[in-house]
């Protein structure tokens, strides 16, 4: 990977600790001499290794982090906490190592001791999903600013401290970085946080340490199949997350069937909420919370939250489809849950005419006033596809145009069901590249197009390669009162081919591609 690797934010006043007291209070076996050893930061990579630093040698799918602990000495580590593999690996690097049975899970606890996130902690909220945490999280920190508290963000698109904003790297941080994260923001004065929780972040230990005071889970449909065996599994990694280990309350969204089962596995308190239209019959009459969409333009949704004893809040937000109104009340209900008054976030939100939020990269419009309507998108899933195609189409006059292509080296099999619904949705396809990674971009593409071909509606279709020339055919294409929703590349500044980011940003293409047809 390039050097365009976005920053791992860390306290800037860390206090040292001396080591020999992490090894007592979680009574660690360990070699070496402890004495004087001071720990100021821990990491699981020598591409963020600080002098003062634990290096935590994991066992990975490529190689094992102790194969690396020499190198780490020469960066500063004071110190190697590996598993017994690890320590042999490590023995040449003249580092004490502290040894733990697995010290992917022991990472979370460690991080939490050296930067003492236990004490004070902030409100925290965490979002699961497979669709919608980004934006829920963006809706969580848009309401929770309008309150009034200084916040922190942690999602896909960015971390946010306060006013400081850094693009992200992973949905989730390793727990090294996630402590860091919440000791960088402790140090300015945040005092709320929501945090995107992905699936592989609970498979592998990254929230370990955090308790959330509200956990909310969206909804869930095919993605992943790569990283899990069948949908099963996929469900069951995100269960924990509502385990009394990971969250005091839970708000689950019953607008996939998914959610009701979520209900029944959690082991703490929850509360539901349904899309009057979207969930079940059943699960809107049983949901302690529903939503329901008032009024929607181009430029809002209005919708109505209705909870227990005929408590309602009715608000808009800047963004389009239903989906996006489910996501901003399952923020609000979070916030209930937490302890906010419903009447105090209804005050707060009607001051400002809403919720005031961007999110950068979800179905983000980027045209001007002439010409077609331009969005960007971060969808990569056939449900994210339907729900974004039915937002656009709503508010299109013309012709709906849909430029899309898939991942690499991620789920293949939700590629024909994403061709097949992009071909239903819209009236002109423009079948493109993404992420190829190592793969072959013309077979993916030849995936979409057969997908494509199952759909019972059959678009215009174009293949084209690469995505800058897709989106200025799709441009070409285009005439006043036509949308076109450019879906997959969302906030991303860069393609990854062959391992290599290289700079690239879809809003910035697009608006180039509508500047070069005379739109601008
Ligand atoms: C599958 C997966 O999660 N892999 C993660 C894993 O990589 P790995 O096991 O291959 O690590 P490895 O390369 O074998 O290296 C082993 C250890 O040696 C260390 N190392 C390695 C090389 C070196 O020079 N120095 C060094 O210290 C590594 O930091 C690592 O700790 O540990 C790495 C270090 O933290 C992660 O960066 C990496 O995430 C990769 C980039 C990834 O793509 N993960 C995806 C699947 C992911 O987690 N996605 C989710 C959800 C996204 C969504 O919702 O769409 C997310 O939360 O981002
Ligand atoms: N509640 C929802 N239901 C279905 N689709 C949604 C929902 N919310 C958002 N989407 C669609 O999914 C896309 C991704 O949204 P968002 O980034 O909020 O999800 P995410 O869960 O964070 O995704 P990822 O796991 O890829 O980071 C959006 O651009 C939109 O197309």
């Amino acid at each position: 990977m390039s050097s365009r690797i976005p920053p791992i934010l860390r306290p800037e006043h860390p206090t040292p600790r001396p080591l020999a007291g992490l090894v007592q209070e979680f009574g660690l076996e360990y070699r070496g001499d402890l004495d004087g050893v001071e720990v100021t930061g821990v990491t699981l990579s020598t591409n963020d290794l600080h002098p003062g630093d634990l290096f935590v040698g994991v066992p990975g799918s490529k190689a094992h982090g102790a194969s690396f602990a020499t190198a780490a000495a020469e960066g500063g580590a004071v110190a190697i906490v590996t598993d017994e593999v690890g320590a042999e690996l490590a023995a040449d690097s003249g580092l004490p190592i502290v040894l733990v049975p697995s010290p992917r899970a022991a990472l979370g606890e460690i991080a939490a001791w050296v930067y003492r996130t236990d004490d004070t902690p902030p409100l925290l909220f965490g979002v699961t999903g497979t669709n919608g945490k980004t934006s829920t999280s963006y809706l969580l920190e848009a309401v929770l600013r309008q309150l009034g508290l200084v916040t922190g963000l942690s999602t896909t698109a960015e971390r946010h401290i306060g006013e400081l904003s850094v693009v992200s790297l992973l949905t989730t941080p390793e727990a090294s970085e996630m402590h860091a994260l919440l000791a960088r923001m402790r140090e300015a004065g945040v005092r709320a946080v929501a945090v995107e929780v992905s699936a592989q972040a609970l498979s592998r230990h990254r929230v370990d340490g955090l308790v959330f005071d509200v956990a909310g889970f969206t909804n869930l449909s095919h993605d992943h199949l790569d990283d899990y065996a069948d949908m099963e599994t996929y469900f069951q990694a995100k269960l924990p997350l509502f385990d009394p280990e990971h969250a005091r309350r839970g708000v689950v969204c019953l607008d996939t069937a998914y959610g009701r089962r979520v209900v029944d596995a959690s082991r703490i308190p929850v509360t539901t909420i349904a899309t009057i239209g979207h969930a079940s019959a059943d699960d809107v009459a049983s949901a302690e919370w529903t939503v329901e969409v008032l009024d929607e333009t181009a430029g809002y949704t209005e919708f109505k939250l209705t909870g227990p004893d005929g408590r309602e809040l009715v608000t808009r937000e800047p963004l389009i489809g239903w989906h996006m109104a489910a996501n901003a009340a399952l923020a609000i209900v979070m916030l209930v849950e937490a302890g906010f008054e419903l009447e105090a976030i209804g005050a707060a939100l009607d001051a400002d005419g809403g919720i005031r939020a961007y999110l950068p990269g979800r179905t983000e419009r980027v045209s001007g006033e002439r010409g077609p309507s331009v969005y960007v998108d971060f969808g990569h899933s056939p449900d994210a596809f339907e729900n974004t195609l039915a937002a656009v189409r709503k508010f299109t006059t013309g012709r709906t145009i849909m430029v899309f292509g898939a991942d690499g080296d991620r789920d293949a099999t939700k590629r024909h069901d994403m061709g097949r619904v992009a071909a239903e949705g819209s009236d002109i396809l423009v079948i493109t590249d993404h992420h190829p990674r190592f793969e072959d971009p013309v077979s993916i593409r030849k995936t979409l197009l057969e997908g494509a071909a199952l759909a019972e509606h059959q678009p215009e279709i174009h293949e084209v390669s690469p995505p800058e020339q897709a989106i200025r055919v799709a441009v070409g294409l285009a005439r006043e009162g036509d949308s076109i929703l450019w879906a997959g590349p969302g906030h991303q500044d860069y393609r990854d081919i062959r391992g290599v980011r290289t700079p690239y940003s879809a809003r910035e293409e697009a608006r180039a591609a509508l500047r070069e047809a005379g739109w601008a």
